[in-house]
């Protein structure tokens, strides 16, 4: 393989944060191939056998040897794990040793959802995460990724951050993955490369600006701004922190670090203190180029709280009556912990501790998706959705049939296939005991009702 060519700007540029010897390492390592890891899905049970390199910053993190094909692997289609870059995983780490606390987070530019799926892990049934994306069709993949990975404690919108003036204050987290020049990326991805200029990084730090100009201020009283991109440039990444801390109050926040992690550390010399950034080089780590920092709103920052609406009107959501909710909760075998809505007739699931943040959400935000979509009822039937049979809730009234390695790539194919000995009605598909999705037994032939647009093509 030739050597990658570089931009001749950014040959400077890099050499002028790297020095000599250093920037020599880094144009080595990124003419190797990078490394494939994957996060494994808590609430799923699966240990593969291909995943045994542990990433020293995250607890399910793992590299692998090779990459494998992922599309003919059931368990990814069941959520079991998501194909993610080991330096974002550094998220989890963040988190952990600041034990940040939980509550309602916004993950503001998600899609295609990696870093929201690691915020939905951290939160489990002690939070709400918001996970929006300005992209139309970017949105759709990050709400199939969210419904995938099952944990039904996510909203997904489809808004510009200007959208959000209404809820500042609201969030105890903010996570801002910005659109960057993609410096870190230039390995991976050839299109980086030749659309990377210095007008290009002087845009991206342009936008990056005022998306934060929004995001700051969306932190409530002692909650947390979480800043990443994956580009290495000072304009895009330090120049952000001067930017927030001019606009904004905030307090910095260091992250603890294993000198072996190779992590480097910048400070930023502030009228507020020195601010901490922290960059991942390939030559340095086994990940691509990173950059993440961490602040804290004071907390006589403003807050605003969820407030009580009385009565909850909205054009298309309608919220279920108490006596409804208890008797679908005796029905579906449900704890009573959620609250429930419909949406053109379908019926929705969503943890009861944050139905006032969810509903003042939807009253400003353009929802894609939110909590668990069960499905219809017709009469006393279900016609159980799909989301449903990905996610964590019981589905204890329907029986299940494990399937094979061939079945299950042919369930997900979409194909038909000959099943013995199952009784007539729903019947949940599983692979390695992980929920795959629905069939429909009528008697003289089954039905499979795996999502035409999610279907495997291979
Ligand atoms: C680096 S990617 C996010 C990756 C994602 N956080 C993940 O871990 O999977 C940046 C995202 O910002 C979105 N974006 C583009 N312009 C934006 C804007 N003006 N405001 C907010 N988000 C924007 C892009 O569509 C893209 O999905």
């Amino acid at each position: 393989m030739p050597d990658i060519q570089l931009p001749p700007a950014f040959e400077s540029q890099m050499l002028e944060l790297l020095g000599d010897a250093e920037f020599e390492q880094f144009k080595q390592a990124i003419n190797k191939p990078s490394r494939t890891s994957i996060r494994l899905n808590a609430a799923k049970p699966f240990s593969p056998s291909w995943a045994k390199s542990p990433i020293p910053w995250s607890q399910r993190g793992f590299f692998l040897e090779e990459r494998p094909s992922f599309t003919l692997d059931p368990a990814i289609h069941a959520g079991a794990y998501y194909v993610q870059e080991a330096s974002s995983m550094f998220i989890e780490h963040i988190l952990n040793s600041h034990a940040i606390p939980k509550g309602v987070y916004l993950d503001l530019s998600a899609a295609p959802g990696g870093k929201s799926t690691l915020l939905s892990s951290y939160l489990r049934n002690d939070g709400l995460l918001v996970a929006n994306e300005v992209i139309q069709p970017r949105a759709q993949i990050l709400k199939e990724n969210l419904v995938k990975w099952g944990l039904g404690n996510a909203v997904v919108t489809n808004n510009d951050p200007d959208h959000f003036e209404p809820l500042e204050g609201f969030f105890d987290l903010v996570l801002v993955d910005a659109p960057c020049s993609g410096e870190g990326m230039f390995r991976k991805d050839p299109q980086a490369r030749e659309e990377w200029s210095p007008d290009n990084v002087q845009l991206c730090s342009a936008r990056q600006k005022r998306i934060l100009d929004k995001a700051g201020a969306l932190v409530r009283g002692g909650g947390y701004l979480l800043y990443s991109t994956c580009t290495f440039n000072e304009s895009e990444n330090e120049d952000m922190i001067r930017f927030l801390t001019e606009e904004f109050a905030f307090e910095p926040v260091k992250v603890p670090l294993d000198p072996t992690w190779n992590i480097v550390e910048s400070s930023v010399e502030t009228p507020e203190g020195t601010f901490f950034g922290y960059r991942f080089f390939p030559h340095k780590v086994q990940g691509e180029g990173f950059f993440i920092t961490v602040l804290k709103r004071p907390e006589s920052a403003s807050t605003l709280e969820p407030g009580k609406i009385k009565d909850f009107k909205h054009p298309v959501l309608k919220s279920v009556s108490m006596n409804e909710e208890r008797a679908l909760d005796a029905e579906l075998g449900f704890d009573g912990t959620g609250k429930y809505y419909t949406l053109n007739d379908s019926y929705f699931r969503i943890n009861r501790d944050f139905f006032r943040h969810f509903e003042k959400l939807s009253l400003h935000l353009s929802l894609r998706y939110f909590g668990v979509e069960l499905g219809k009822k017709q009469k006393k039937d279900w016609i159980p959705s799909h989301e449903w049979a990905l996610s964590l809730l019981p589905k204890d009234q329907f029986q299940s049939h494990e399937l094979s390695t061939e079945q299950a790539l042919e369930f997900l194919r979409k194909n038909d296939f000959e099943i013995e000995g199952l009784l007539n009605g729903w019947v949940l598909m599983t692979y390695q005991d992980l929920p795959l999705g629905w069939v429909k037994n009528l008697g003289n032939r089954v039905n499979n009702y795996y999502p035409k647009e999610w279907r495997i093509r291979m």
